[in-house]
């Protein structure tokens, strides 16, 4: 038995994230727990390493984490609540089971849970609220948690989306900024989770239609593209942004802002997919691509976080 650090009405806040290597050493080991234990071939492992290597040999993942947990719990100072930040990462250190077994040590009784995801599936947060699960198991604790489950819908996430892709738009001259087609993207999931009645995809959807709504697009001036599918043999949501992006090519459209509203920072999955890869992808089809920058620490999208975790504080 530990002695608590905190009082016993310190409410914790555990903010969970995918988790991203710190070196290019980190890769293997980053990548069996992604694959659950299934050996990487080493043509995939070499790929992925290169990945990382073109965009700084390291994830910016926990970086801008950090600095989202330091600006949520800044704002979060205006409720007058003790509370105490917590971080887990789903694939990497700090693992989610670690920080709940310090969240026990430190005398935490009641916790909001979040995963800097804001759509659900059972393939993405129902994972990392397992792991939270796991944690209390395996150290033989008990904290009664709130999970946020999702905040797909929620106004400074919409708007703040919304704010990129006029920010995109307003990147090309006034005279061109008519053609110019925007490409909302998430991270593909295999086919088979639409089958088991998931609902990531009608939410992404729904994020996808409010953000062109109040960013003024008609229907010809967006659409929908799953981006980052995994390398396994089954099929995966698509269509894929490399694929959309050719269909577009072949409509005419000469000018595209990228938006992914399925990702909160900038990591690996935009910094390469759509960066590198998307990049060189619409060069060759003689495209202009223009993405804005991640939400990172809008205030929109902290101001977001702010309100869902103190409505679930309120509720402990
Ligand atoms: C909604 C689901 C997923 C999100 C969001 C997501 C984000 C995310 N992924 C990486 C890096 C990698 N992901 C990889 C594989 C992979 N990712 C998901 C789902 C989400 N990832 C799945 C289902 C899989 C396949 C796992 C499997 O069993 O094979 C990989 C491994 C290589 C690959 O298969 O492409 C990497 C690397 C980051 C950084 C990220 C950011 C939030
Ligand atoms: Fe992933
Ligand atoms: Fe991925």
């Amino acid at each position: 038995m530990t002695t608590p650090t905190v009082s016993p009405d310190t409410v914790g806040v555990l903010f969970m994230a995918y988790g991203g290597p710190e070196t290019l050493d980190d890769m293997p080991g980053y990548l069996a727990d992604i694959r659950a234990g299934r050996v990487t071939p080493s043509a995939v492992l070499e790929e992925i390493t290169n990945n990382y290597r073109q965009i700084g040999g390291r994830s910016p993942l926990p970086e801008f984490t950090r600095a989202q947990v330091d600006a949520t719990m800044q704002a979060l100072e205006a409720t007058g609540r003790p509370l105490k930040a917590y971080i887990g990462m789903r694939h990497w250190t700090p693992w989610i089971e670690d920080t709940v077994r310090q969240m026990l040590d430190d005398g935490i009784q009641k916790a909001v849970a979040i995963v800097l995801a804001p759509h659900f599936s059972s393939m993405s947060v129902a994972k990392y609220q397992k792991k939270i699960k796991a944690g209390l198991e395996m150290h033989h604790g008990h904290i009664d948690f709130e999970f946020v489950n999702q905040y797909h819908t929620e106004p400074g996430y919409i708007t703040a989306l919304a704010q990129r892709v006029r920010e995109g738009i307003q990147s090309f001259p006034e005279s061109e900024q008519s053609d110019v087609h925007v490409v909302l993207s998430a991270h593909s999931l295999p086919v088979r989770i639409t089958r088991e009645g998931d609902p990531y995809a009608d939410q992404l959807l729904e994020s996808a239609r409010l953000v062109a709504q109040q960013a003024g697009l008609n229907e010809e001036q967006w659409s929908w593209s799953f981006q980052s599918a995994g390398r396994s043999p089954e099929p995966w949501l698509g269509p894929q942004l490399d694929e959309h992006l050719q269909a577009l090519a072949e409509k005419g459209v000469k000018k595209v802002v990228s938006v992914p509203v399925g990702f909160v920072s900038d990591h690996v999955e935009i910094l390469f997919d759509i960066d590198i890869a998307a990049q060189e992808v619409a060069r060759e089809l003689g495209m202009t691509l223009v993405r804005p920058p991640a939400l990172n620490t809008d205030p929109l999208f902290i101001g977001t976080l702010a309100s869902v975790i103190e409505r679930k504080v309120a509720s402990l």
